[in-house]
């Protein structure tokens, strides 16, 4: 099942304090950017990527997609204030597509294998999206005093990708800036509508690089990641 997807990059990494938009710095050598956007590249269900960039960002970003011969972009239009603004921006250039998925370019270990049910399960039933089951012991705090225990079972952490049919994305972010909503995701536009949105079982890899550890977790990842195809290939051989 095929899709296009918009890839939000405008951000400036404040939490990260790099000085520099985060996605220019790298893991295992390569730009995490480039991390994300080889994952849709090499995605053969993937048939157009829109890239939401930062105009004084833009020459530098397509010296990278050259240098890594990322082939699939098919629109690089200015970001905006907010993250909900690049989106936008990304919608406004794509052309007509059955599904859209959204995704931070700051999540670089997003697997085929979630993009896969995401996509099927948007066909299906129109919105889904990746999260994790909450892990920690949950509380609501007000004025640095517990006043309740969340029940865990009901909680999970929302992830990107978030895939939708894109009449209803679209609808949903028209509606949002038309009253100007802004939300963290694009799931909170769309349930504004009333519509019902699915939960994907992700991976807690898919982190988003944020804050300067991340990036410790991130090596850690790519590390386990080649270690785990090594052994896989030795098993091949053996077997
Ligand atoms: N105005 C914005 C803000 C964010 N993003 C993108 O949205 C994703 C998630 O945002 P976040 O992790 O918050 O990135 P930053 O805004 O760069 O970080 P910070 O909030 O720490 O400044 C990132 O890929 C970021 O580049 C964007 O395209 N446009
Ligand atoms: C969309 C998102 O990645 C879901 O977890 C997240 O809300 C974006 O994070 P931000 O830091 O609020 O931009």
């Amino acid at each position: 099942m095929d899709y296009v997807v918009a890839l939000p990059a405008a951000g400036s990494g404040k939490r990260m304090g790099a000085g520099k938009n985060k996605l220019f710095l790298t893991l295992a050598n390569k730009p995490i950017l480039i991390h994300t956007l080889e994952v849709f590249e090499r995605d053969p269900h993937c048939t157009g990527i829109f890239l939401a960039v930062k105009q004084e960002e833009r020459e530098y970003i397509q010296s990278l997609l050259n240098e890594y011969i990322i082939t699939k972009v098919k629109g690089l239009p200015n970001g905006g204030k907010e993250r909900q603004h690049s989106v936008h921006a990304c919608l406004k250039v794509m052309e007509d597509a059955e599904i859209v998925l959204v995704h931070d370019a700051a999540r670089p270990f997003i697997t085929h294998s979630v993009i896969r049910r995401l996509v099927k399960t948007a066909y299906e039933k129109g919105a889904a999206v990746a999260g994790v089951r909450a892990k920690d012991t949950m509380k609501k705090v007000k004025n640095g005093i517990i006043v309740e225990t969340v029940n865990r079972d009901d909680l999970w952490s929302i992830q990107t990708p978030q895939a939708f049919r894109f009449e209803l994305l679209r609808q949903a972010e028209e509606d949002a800036e038309r009253t100007g909503f802004l939300g963290t995701d694009e799931a909170m536009l769309v349930e504004r509508l009333g519509h019902e949105i699915h939960i994907v079982e992700s991976s807690y890899e898919n982190i988003k690089i944020t804050t300067k550890e991340d990036l410790i977790f991130g090596e850690a990842i790519i590390k386990h990641r080649q270690l785990n195809n090594e052994s896989n290939l030795t098993n091949l051989m053996d077997s």
